[in-house]
């Protein structure tokens, strides 16, 4: 298969599951993406982050242009072949991790200049070097170059960084050129304006992108303000391309936005928090660095079948935590990557059987029980 494409197989509400096919693999949505900043989903075997159920995973533009380079991954085969991970990659623009890790930044209408956080050595970043980055990775889902301001704005400067944006999507889109069998996604921005929001779906729409991200969320707003924007932004966006919400996020926050018709995400929690000892359960969570866990023979969660539910206790996760032994990171990222791909499966099985509401409902229920 050398092209690419998104089919919707059923729609629950707004809630909608379908297939992105690409020639290095499917990605059935709703679709929960690990990210792998840096080549690696941290304390993780690719083989262990497939077993999870994932079908693809995220890199980052700004952090490997940085170490050890695209050019060098190109020269050694591409990230897919660089990191031993052959299923659908996406990789982020840079833009984003720029504003939040880069020093002495300066934005123009060129694109971004910056410090490395790592060594201070200087650099550029503009739609066009960020698509020819993209290309040198291999990536099979390409992100525009945007702008992401952070929250909270006034409406002048929201207004103004959306507009930037469009125009580097146009820049974006005219540098990836045409490439069977990889996807360009544009990324909506507008923050919590719905009239920007309107503005900048129908750019983006007047461009023609292979897919559609919600931006300028997850970036402080809180829960409450996030789903009022998802009130109405997805649908802003062509309902015939997947939608992808960046940077989400916690278990509710993720039921939240299927519910309301977004079909991908992404967010560092799942692995970043099992390296901190918190579980992601079905009744909630759990810190297992707790003391009332360390005589307790029980797995965290009776129900789940990830190697650290089935082979270990709550008192040894506990003990290594402490210990801080590196198989502590790995055991719980396993199962927070375990827990979310089920959650992703179980939400596509009941938009398939028109039993969506049930399932929220169900989900909810679980996790007021308390007593994990
Ligand atoms: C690997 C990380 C991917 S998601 C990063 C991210 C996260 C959030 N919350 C927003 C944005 C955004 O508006 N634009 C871009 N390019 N990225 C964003």
């Amino acid at each position: 298969m050398t092209k690419t494409s998104f089919t919707l197989q059923a729609t629950d509400g707004l809630a909608r599951t379908g297939r992105i096919d690409t020639p290095r693999g499917t990605i059935r949505t709703p679709a929960f993406m690990p990210v792998g900043t840096a080549a690696t989903v941290k304390a993780m075997m690719p083989e262990s982050v497939a077993a999870t159920g994932a079908d693809i995973l995220l890199g980052n533009t700004y952090h490997l242009m940085l170490r050890p380079t695209a050019e060098r991954i190109d020269r050694l085969g591409g990230l897919h072949r660089f990191m031993n991970w052959d299923k659908p990659i996406l990789t982020d623009s840079g833009g984003f991790q720029v504003m939040s890790l880069a020093d002495l930044r300066k934005l123009t209408e060129k694109g971004v200049t910056f410090k490395s956080h790592i060594d201070g050595s200087k650099h550029e970043l503009t739609p066009e070097r960020s698509m020819d980055i993209q290309r040198l990775l291999g990536s099979d889902i390409v992100m525009c170059f945007d702008e992401c301001p952070a929250l909270p704005a006034d409406r002048d400067r929201i207004a103004e960084s959306m507009r930037l944006s469009m125009r580097w999507a146009q820049r974006s889109r005219d540098a990836f050129g045409d490439r069977p069998g990889y996807m360009l996604f544009g990324i909506q921005q507008g923050g919590l304006e719905e009239d920007l929001r309107a503005e900048s779906a129908e750019a983006l729409r007047a461009i023609g992108f292979d897919g559609y991200a919600v931006g300028g969320l997850a970036v402080g707003e809180g829960q409450e303000a996030m789903f009022g924007c998802l009130e109405y932004a997805p649908g802003q966006l062509p309902e015939d391309k997947p939608r992808y919400l960046m940077g989400v996020g916690k278990p509710d926050d993720i039921v939240g936005a299927v519910k309301r018709g977004i079909d991908m995400m992404d967010c560092v929690l799942p692995s970043r928090s099992g390296r901190t000892g918190q579980a992601w359960t079905r009744r909630g969570q759990v810190n297992i660095k707790n003391a009332r866990h360390q005589d307790d023979p029980r797995p965290l969660d009776e129900d789940c079948t990830c190697p650290a539910c089935r082979n270990y206790s709550r008192a040894y996760l506990h003990h290594v935590f402490r210990a801080q032994e590196m198989i502590s990171g790995m055991l719980l990222t396993w199962h927070n990557l375990h827990y979310y791909q089920e959650l992703m499966q179980g939400m596509r099985e009941a938009i398939a059987a028109g039993q969506f509401a049930a399932f929220e409902a169900d989900f909810h229920a679980l996790r007021a029980e308390g007593d994990i």
